[in-house]
C-alpha cells in the first residue's frame, strides 16, 4: 500500500505537487493521470525518496521509504524507460545492480523471462535496444527485489500494441499477487482497462480521485471524466484569478 497525505512540493515559484492524498491499494492498479505538467513524475519522485516534499507524509507497505531496511525488497520503480548505461549489455546492467543490491544474480534471468525480453538481446548492448525494450528491461530492473509496491512512469511508452496488450496482462498478474501497482499514464482508454482506481491529477492537484468503475459509469468512460475534472478545475483556476469569459 502507499498512502500519501498532504503532500506538497515547490520548486522555486512552481508548485509541482499542491496538498495531494490519497491511498495505492494492495492487489490494485492505480492511475496517476494528468495533463503533462500536472505534477505526476514529481509526486512519484517523492514516494520514492528520490525528492523530499516540503510538507505532508508518504508511507509504502507502512513506512517511510527511508525507514525500510531493504527498500529495493519493498518499492521497486521504473522512470524513463531502462536507466541502463548505453553500453552496458542488458544482462549486465541487472547483474551490477542486482549485486549492488545483494540481490542473488539467479534472479536476473528470472525478471528478464518475466518481462518476455527475447533472449538473443539479452546480451546486446542497451543502445540498440528499441524504446520498447527499454521499457521492459526498465520494468525488468524494478522487479529485481521481488517487491510488493511497484512505480511505473509511462510503463506504455515506445511499446507496440502487442507490448502494450503484454504489458495490461503484465501489471493485472502484479496486482492479482497481491502488490500495490501505481502507474502514471496519459493513456486514458489503456488506463480505464487495467486500473482498478484513478487519481487524476491537474496543476498539481488531485482534481478527482475514484475506483475506475464508479468514474466510467458517471461519465462514460475515463476519458470523459478527465475532460470534465480538467474543464472545472480549469474554471475554477480562471475564477480564482479573475479571468472574466
Ligand atoms: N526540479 C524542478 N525545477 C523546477 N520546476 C520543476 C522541477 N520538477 C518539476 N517542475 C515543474 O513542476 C511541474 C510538474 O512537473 P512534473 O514533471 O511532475 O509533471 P508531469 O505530470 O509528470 O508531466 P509530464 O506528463 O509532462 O511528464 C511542471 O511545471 C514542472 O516544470
Amino acid at each position: 500500500m502507499i498512502e500519501v497525505e498532504r503532500v506538497s512540493k515547490r520548486h522555486g515559484s512552481v508548485t509541482s505537487v499542491d496538498n495531494v492524498s490519497f491511498v495505492a491499494r494492495s492487489g490494485e492498479v492505480t492511475g496517476l493521470l494528468g495533463p503533462n505538467g500536472a505534477g505526476k513524475s514529481s509526486l512519484m519522485r517523492i514516494i520514492c525518496d528520490l525528492d523530499h516534499a516540503d510538507s505532508g507524509t508518504v508511507r509504502v507497505a507502512g513506512r517511510r521509504y527511508r525507514d525500510h531496511p531493504e527498500p529495493v525488497r519493498v518499492i521497486g520503480v521504473q522512470f524513463e524507460g531502462s536507466g541502463a548505461h548505453p553500453s552496458r549489455r542488458a544482462v549486465d546492467h541487472l547483474r551490477w545492480v542486482a549485486a549492488a543490491a545483494g540481490i542473488p544474480r539467479s534472479r536476473v534471468d528470472e525478471v528478464l523471462h518475466l518481462v518476455d525480453l527475447p533472449r538473443a538481446a539479452w546480451r546486446r548492448r542497451v543502445h540498440t535496444y528499441s524504446l520498447g525494450m527499454h521499457q521492459r528491461l526498465g520494468i525488468a530492473t524494478a522487479l529485481l527485489g521481488n517487491p510488493e509496491v511497484l512505480i511505473f512512469d509511462e510503463p506504455a511508452n515506445g511499446l507496440d500494441p502487442v507490448g502494450i496488450r503484454w504489458l495490461r496482462g503484465f501489471l493485472r498478474g502484479l496486482a492479482d499477487e497481491g502488490r500495490t501497482v501505481l502507474l502514471s499514464s496519459h493513456l486514458m482508454s489503456e488506463t480505464e482497462l487495467v486500473a482498478d482506481g484513478v487519481v487524476l491529477m491537474d496543476r498539481g492537484r488531485t482534481i478527482a480521485e475514484g475506483t475506475t468503475t464508479s468514474l466510467v459509469s458517471a461519465y462514460g468512460s475515463l476519458e470523459q471524466a478527465f475532460f470534465a475534472h480538467l474543464a472545472a478545475d480549469c474554471q475554477r483556476g480562471d475564477d480564482a484569478r479573475g479571468t472574466v469569459r
